[in-house]
């Protein structure tokens, strides 16, 4: 592989959680093991600040993103590094991902301290997330669970756990391999039980779009399989109004060039029973991917999914 000699140092941006730090370090290494010189520009976002309010109500999920975003702006820093599943569906103008990067383990993990699945929960055990899609999932699979609110960094939300306010929580597995606390899993969700969300597990880097060079040195970063899978599932959540906090599932996998598109969309007052749709179909390009995630969505709306931003309390969550 060349090794570019002469490379102006790059900035990141990032937040301050343990997991952003691990993102971006990850990030980091790829890019100085070819050449670059790159240092870290640690955050801490208004996202981060505001731990005692639903953050829909003061702007959304975007609220971890955009104060990177201004660093971007400033020139105080070149790449900003996402879990993608906390990007917008739309990024303002002049903002774009310049690449999307290999996907960690996109599944949902059972984190309890007492019981080893799902199945084992007693009747009426109180399971923590705010994330509305693991609500609508969960409460599909076991209507008699008490959902509580759980919000904070990962560690955080393991020490409430451990604290005795939960029977169980739910949790990317991604996080917690990321971090070293795989041993924390007792079970791994099978997708079809607990669809994952649009992007789970993947990182994506964003870029301000007149920033070509960029663009070109992160090229190498790129896995494509993950870019037009993910793609297909952010294509469901924006076709369904494009806000994260929605009770919407959406996971997509290759077989071959087959792109199978699965997902679900929740009511959160449980009046109409979970909605799925599915979708197949070859897939080369970004457009044939958004292509298959508006059809999804279309099959979504049609069997009585609502297309708006779900309640409180839901951003950030997962
Ligand atoms: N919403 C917070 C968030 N954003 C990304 C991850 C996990 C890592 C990933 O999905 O890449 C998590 C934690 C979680 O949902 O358990």
């Amino acid at each position: 592989m060349p090794v570019n000699p002469h490379p102006s140092p790059l900035v990141i941006a990032t937040r301050e959680s343990r997991l952003a730090l691990w993102q971006a370090e990850h990030v980091q290494a790829l890019l100085r093991a070819r050449g670059h010189t790159v240092s870290l520009l640690g955050m801490t976002t208004l996202g981060d600040q505001i731990l005692d309010r639903s953050l829909s109500k003061v702007g959304g999920k975007g609220l971890f993103v955009k104060e990177l975003e201004t660093a971007l702006q400033d020139g105080r820093a070149q790449l900003a590094v996402h879990s993608l599943k906390d990007v917008p569906m739309e990024l303002p103008e002049g903002f774009a991902l310049a690449c999307v990067m290999e996907r960690e383990d996109p599944r949902d993990a059972f984190v309890s301290p007492t019981f080893a699945s799902l199945a084992e929960l007693p009747h009426g055990a109180v399971v923590g997330t705010s994330s509305l899609r693991r609500q609508v999932l969960l409460q599909a699979l076991r209507p008699d669970l008490r959902i509580e609110p759980l919000r904070g960094n990962l560690d955080t939300r393991l020490r409430k756990l451990d604290e005795g306010q939960y029977d169980a929580i739910v949790l990317a597995a991604a996080g917690l391999k990321r971090l070293g606390l795989d041993a924390r899993i007792r079970t791994i969700f099978d997708p079809t039980e607990m669809l994952p969300a649009a992007g789970q597990g993947a990182l994506g880097i964003e870029v301000r779009t007149a920033r070509y060079d960029l663009i070109e040195a992160l090229a190498p970063l790129a896995h494509w399989p993950t870019w037009l899978t993910v793609t297909a599932e952010r294509a469901v959540s924006r076709s369904m109004g494009g806000s994260c906090s929605m009770p919407l599932a959406a996971h997509a996998r290759l077989e071959g060039d087959q792109l199978h598109l699965d997902a679900a969309w929740g009511d959160p007052e449980g009046r109409i029973p979970l909605v799925r749709a599915h979708a197949a179909g070859t897939v080369l390009t970004l457009e044939q991917a958004n292509a298959l995630g508006q059809a999804v969505a279309t099959q979504l709306r049609a069997g009585g999914a609502i297309g708006v931003a779900g309640a409180a309390d839901s951003a950030s969550a997962g």
